[in-house]
């Protein structure tokens, strides 16, 4: 029903939030969407990680929020997000690891104006994503067991509140995250396929 009510006379950008614990397969499942969808995929991790590299004024900020496994401040994110989108050439986006909070999510309906068409959300035990992300070694600040005890904690705390209340507006897929790469792409493609966009 979700994914049959978008039709294909739209002005908007379709937007697709991608939620889900840390190490959960947001990214590694947002790849493969794109792909075979022709999404544009925004990560707002990456974005971030972007920014803190690119010696920007907020970098050193960045870089300790995201090491402490906290959030960082919604305008610097969602300006970047905004950016992005306005420079894409896309009109279908899967916003990865977007909104963690209700901060977030409030600041993307005020500056980028636009509510999420569907949002994603792979659910999976805590045990597997931490086995996930302490083999997943590319580098991150926050890949260790110190950062991820926390990342999990904001994540129940600020994040769960949110997919809540966007399954109270019906527009929650949840995916169970178990099983091969291969294994859960299955389970979201009839979620894409369905889409008249
Ligand atoms: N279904 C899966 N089974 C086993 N490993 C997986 C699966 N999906 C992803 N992985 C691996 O787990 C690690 C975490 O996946 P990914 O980076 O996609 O998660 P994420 O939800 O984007 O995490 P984060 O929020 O930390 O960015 C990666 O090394 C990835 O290759
Ligand atoms: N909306 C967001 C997204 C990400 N961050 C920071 C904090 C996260 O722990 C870190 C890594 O994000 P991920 O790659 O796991 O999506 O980036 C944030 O503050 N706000
Ligand atoms: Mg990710």
């Amino acid at each position: 029903k979700l994914a049959t009510e978008a039709t294909s006379n739209r002005c908007n950008p379709f937007i697709t939030f991608v939620l889900g614990g840390p190490g959960s397969g947001k990214g590694t499942q947002c790849v493969k969407i794109a792909e075979t969808f022709r999404f544009a995929h925004l990560s707002a991790g990456d974005l971030l990680r972007e920014e803190m590299s690119s010696n920007s004024e907020n970098g050193t900020m960045i870089h300790d929020i995201i090491k402490e496994g906290k959030i960082v401040p919604s305008e610097i994110t969602v300006n970047l997000l905004r950016k992005a989108i306005h420079s894409s050439g896309n009109h279908k986006f899967l916003i990865d690891g977007f909104p963690r909070n209700e901060e977030n999510r409030i600041a993307f309906e005020r500056i980028v104006g636009v509510e999420p068409d569907i949002v994603l959300f792979f659910d999976c035990p805590e045990e597997e994503m931490v086995k996930r992300v302490l083999n997943r070694n590319q580098g991150r600040v926050d890949d260790n067991i110190d950062t991820m005890k926390k990342r999990l904690e904001v994540f129940k705390k600020l994040n769960l509140p949110v997919i809540d209340y966007y399954s109270a507006k019906g527009k929650v897929c949840k995916i169970n995250a178990v099983g091969t790469v291969n294994e859960v792409f299955e389970k979201v493609l009839p979620v894409f396929a369905a889409l008249r966009i």
